[in-house]
């Protein structure tokens, strides 16, 4: 009997350990991922209890939230931000579990680090406490955030009871316009389908235009699902899934390698695999797209005006006026023109090296428009350095850009980078919620690195395509 499973039941069968009495399943979680904002009380729980790490080779810990991106000296300033990092110190040296430093070339954001790496794999359950954790199921495996007593019982038995999701299929097919890129891609698929769109479901990305991106895009697009609702997000393991892994430290090496890949390509879907839902979208419809709003699925593209309130259903209307009027913007306002205060290029979802490349592309020979603030903040420590190979940092620098150290920075704003006042913010991350970036009534909108780059030298919201050459030819 052919086997009609996706990848996500295929994965999720073999790490069932046993089903319980609740209906929920206990799932073995191969890799855990921590970082110092979830992980100390988690900690403290296990001590409470007398409690043991079970398989601490199993975790992997980093610093990026708290992170100083400019003085980086100890203690740092921030009082709360110096105990955070004491505490996964601390802890990581007493449950025996390896922690990337401040003083380890491969510290970086959690997401970036962890499929830099190569610890993150196909075909394997990945748990952090973390809301984007999704990123890794760019490689095929199921990666779930999880809350910060789930990361306690991760820790302590190398399992969480879960429910299983359903799995929608959403199809993307022909080809990505040049100056459109993957952050354009989940940013439409999230208007499409909306932010609660996903709950209850695991979402497959497929088609032609995530058969063809690379392995830094698919990660830019599943990072994004838990924006729209999903539990997680992952795209099938293929050739360039391989390649990306190949010779990275934590990978099988050799001759165990080879195994492995042919293990990881027989998990992905078949051409029957069945779904709960399947969704079919035309790469031609997608162009370089900007929120407006204060969620993700509040955006247009950056041709359109932001749309009539009345063209919402009655239940979207309340917010759709919330939204307009915290971002001081009116109905049928073209979003291009928009003028910005502050630009970022960073954060798990555009921190990589692919990103930086092109915001410097977009950048190389010109000056940011004087009353902008620019802040270019890699994903973590190898981004840097590799860019900086490049050359990168001087292009950034003699635009006008800051150029940082990695970490979260300006996503979330847990650490000296933050939006002040009403400022507006052109930024690469991927949440816009009011006072996100650090004051409580700066404004952000969200999208790609070039897009970024291209309104921190415009000074206003600009269409890349109209500013700098074509891409991708
Ligand atoms: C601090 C952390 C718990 C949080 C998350 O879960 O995602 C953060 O990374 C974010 O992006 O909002
Ligand atoms: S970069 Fe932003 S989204 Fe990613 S883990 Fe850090 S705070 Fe969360």
């Amino acid at each position: 009997m052919s086997d009609t499973r996706n990848l996500f039941n295929r994965v999720w069968d073999n790490h069932v350990v046993r089903e319980l009495a609740s209906g929920q399943s206990q799932i073995f979680i191969g890799q855990h991922l921590i970082h110092e904002v979830t992980s100390p009380q988690a900690f403290q729980m296990l001590r409470d209890r007398g409690l043991k790490v079970m398989y601490p080779e199993r975790t992997l810990a980093t610093v990026d939230h708290i992170i100083p991106t400019e003085i980086q000296s100890r203690p740092f300033a921030d009082g709360l931000a110096e105990e955070m990092m004491t505490a996964i110190e601390k802890n990581c040296d007493e449950f025996g579990i390896t922690l990337l430093d401040l003083n380890d070339d491969r510290q970086g954001v959690v997401h970036i680090v962890g499929p830099e790496l190569g610890v993150t794999q196909p075909g394997m359950t990945i748990a952090c406490g973390d809301s984007h954790t999704s990123t890794h199921g760019a490689f095929g495996s199921i990666a779930m955030g999880i809350g910060t007593s789930q990361v306690a019982a991760v820790l302590a038995s190398q399992t969480l009871p879960m429910s299983r999701p359903k799995v929608r299929r959403v199809e993307v097919n022909g080809e990505l316009g040049p100056g459109v890129y993957a952050k354009d891609v989940a940013l439409y698929i999230i208007r499409k389908l909306g932010v609660q769109g996903g709950v209850g479901y695991a979402y497959e990305f497929a088609g032609t235009v995530f058969d063809t991106m690379t392995m830094e895009e698919r990660m830019t697009v599943c990072n994004m699902s838990i924006e729209g609702g999903a539990r997680c997000g992952y795209i099938n393991p293929d050739q360039t899934t391989v390649d990306y892994i190949r010779g990275r430290p934590f990978a099988p090496q050799g001759a165990a390698f080879e195994k492995a890949a042919e293990y990881w390509l027989s998990l992905a879907s078949g051409p029957d695999a069945q779904y709960d839902d399947v969704v079919v979208y035309d790469a031609a419809d997608i162009e370089p797209t900007v929120t407006w709003g204060i969620n993700p699925g509040q955006s247009v593209g950056v041709s359109e005006e932001i749309g009539s309130v009345d063209s919402f259903s009655e239940q979207e209307q309340a917010g759709i006026r919330e939204a307009l009027t915290f971002m001081e913007l009116e109905e049928h306002q073209p979003i291009k023109g928009l003028k910005i205060d502050v630009a970022f290029v960073g954060s798990c979802t555009n921190g990589r090296i692919s990103d930086l490349r092109e915001a410097a592309r977009v950048a190389e020979g010109h000056k940011v428009a004087d009353h902008v603030r620019a802040l270019i903040v890699p994903g973590s420590q190898q981004v840097r350095k590799q860019a900086e190979e490049e050359g990168l940092d001087k292009i950034f620098e003699e635009a006008g850009f800051q150029w940082r150290a990695a970490g979260c920075s300006m996503c979330l704003a847990m650490n000296p980078d933050k939006l002040s006042g009403r400022e507006l913010c052109a930024s690469s991350s991927n949440r816009n919620f009011k006072g996100r970036q650090g004051s409580p009534t700066g404004r952000t909108l969200l999208m790609s690195p070039a897009m970024v780059a291209a309104a921190a030298i415009a000074g206003e919201v600009v269409d890349v395509r109209e500013v700098a050459a074509p891409v991708g030819v």
